[in-house]
């Protein structure tokens, strides 16, 4: 399975939240935060772990379980993927940032880049790709397209909600890559908003709306 939708109950209830037409900037930036930290606990279920031995409390030396080798790259895909940065860096603090500057061009609906910059050693670590919406696809196919031209091996994108026709195409040109959603929405509106959705979720982080 591919797409994973977290159907945790307080992801559904914060996901709820985001919806309303009269959310502020400070709750829709919290809940932002706070539900991406939740799809980070989801979407590294499958970290590898070993086994060290370390001296105990007691003076006995004791196994305990670390992760194993993989390191992380978070790569929030600019602007709102900030949004869910510091959620992800919560749980997974040693992680490096690798930035991607994305904007979709309002007519064509195209991504157009204007930034990038990756960690040094991307091929040897785990890439965990975050921006809250997943609409027709096109940003984050073009983000995934740069990480891999740069070696990255594994990749896992985690979005607060997802269009079919995003995760259609995002299945269709890498289908070794995960995906994490808070949700599956109807479709995309004319303009190629996400129905329901969050609105324009880069404007509601940052006050620009
Ligand atoms: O799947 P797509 O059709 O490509 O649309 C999704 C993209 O659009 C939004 O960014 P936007 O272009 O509004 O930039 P912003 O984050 O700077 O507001 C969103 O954060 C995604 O990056
Ligand atoms: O629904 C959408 C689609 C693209 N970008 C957004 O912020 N929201
Ligand atoms: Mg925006």
């Amino acid at each position: 399975m591919r797409v994973h939708a977290i159907q945790h109950p307080l992801v559904k209830h914060k996901l709820g939240l985001m919806r309303a037409a009269d959310i502020s900037t400070k709750s829709f930036r919290e809940l932002a935060g706070e539900v991406a930290k939740l799809l980070t606990y989801e979407a590294t279920q499958d970290l590898e772990l070993e086994t060290i031995e370390i001296p105990g409390w007691s003076g006995e030396p004791l196994e305990v379980e670390q992760l194993k080798g993989k390191k992380v790259t978070v790569v929030p895909i600019l602007r709102a993927g900030l949004g869910m940065l510091d959620g992800v860096t919560d749980l997974i603090p040693s992680a490096r940032i690798s930035v991607v500057g994305l904007y979709r061009n309002e007519e064509t609906l195209e991504p157009v880049p204007y930034f990038e910059k990756f960690t040094n050693d991307i091929a040897e670590r785990l890439a965990i790709v975050i921006d809250p919406m997943l609409a027709t696809g096109g940003s984050m196919v073009a983000t995934l397209d740069m990480l891999k031209e740069r070696g990255c091996r594994q990749i896992k994108v985690i979005v607060l909600v997802a269009a079919p026709e995003g995760i259609a195409r995002v299945q269709a040109a890498h289908p070794d890559v995960e995906i994490y959603t808070a949700a599956i929405d109807e479709r995309l509106d004319e303009h190629g908003y996400i129905v329901p959705g969050l609105g324009d979720a880069g404007d509601k982080i940052f006050g620009t709306r």
